[in-house]
């Protein structure tokens, strides 16, 4: 059968990339998207805007819901530092199976823990099953209607205390606009918008950074 696009994005990392190097890795799927053929990665503009806050925030416990091939677990995975402890979830085992030899083929297999099944079966069970007690960065880019409760999830379980930074991809375009709309009202957030663009269009999209002030 047919190669799925998820096959065919890992076929030119493996054409392109040098095994073990992650930026070789990112540049490679970021050509094969804007060359070939279009995936939902971040991609390399909002990318950036992603790497200088992992930079800026050095977080030791990290949490990404939606990991598709393993682009953005790639970005933010290299600039963790040691002993950092990376989760990230992912629904669709075909779409899992590609991000492990993404993640492999940067190296970075070491750091990262990629756990398969749904986010609302999961979050509960991330402090017992993983001994993490809060989460210092969450990367949210997963199915859109799913943002909000999965916060409001988090913040139940405990996962998301004072100081946690939440980063939500396409609050714009596709839109997660009940996200937004808590994020940005509620009094327990500090919310800001860094626009940038759609992942290898000229569409406006952009990142949300809500920091959670504490109850
Ligand atoms: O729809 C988008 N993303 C949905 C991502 C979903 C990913 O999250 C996983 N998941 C993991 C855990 C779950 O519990 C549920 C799903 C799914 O199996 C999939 O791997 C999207 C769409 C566009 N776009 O331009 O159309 C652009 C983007 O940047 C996007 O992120
Ligand atoms: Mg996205």
């Amino acid at each position: 059968t047919r190669k799925s696009r998820p096959q065919r994005l890992l076929k030119a990392v493996e054409g392109k990339a040098t095994l073990g190097d992650p930026q070789s890795v990112i540049t490679a799927i970021d050509h094969f998207c804007r060359h070939k053929e279009w995936a939902m990665n971040v991609g390399d503009e909002k990318g950036s805007i992603l790497d200088s806050l992992v930079i800026e925030l050095s977080p030791v416990n990290v949490l990404e819901l939606g990991t598709y091939c393993g682009y953005s677990t790639v970005r933010i995975a290299r600039l963790l530092p040691p002993g950092a402890r990376f989760i990230t979830l992912e629904f669709n085992p075909d779409y899992a199976a590609v991000a492990r030899q993404v993640i492999g083929w940067a190296g970075l297999e070491d750091k990262v823990q990629l756990v398969e099944g749904a986010s609302g079966d999961w979050i509960p069970r991330l402090r017992e099953h993983f001994g993490v007690q809060m989460f210092d960065l969450v990367f949210l880019d997963h199915w859109k209607d799913q943002y909000l409760p999965d916060t409001k999830q988090l913040e139940e379980c405990g996962l998301i205390q004072k100081g946690t930074v939440l980063l939500a991809d396409n609050v714009i375009c596709p839109g997660t606009p009940d996200y937004l709309k808590y994020v940005r009202n509620s009094p327990h957030y500090d919310s800001r918008y860094y626009r940038s663009h759609l992942e290898y269009t000229k569409v406006e999209d952009g990142l949300e950074k809500s920091v959670f002030l504490g109850f």
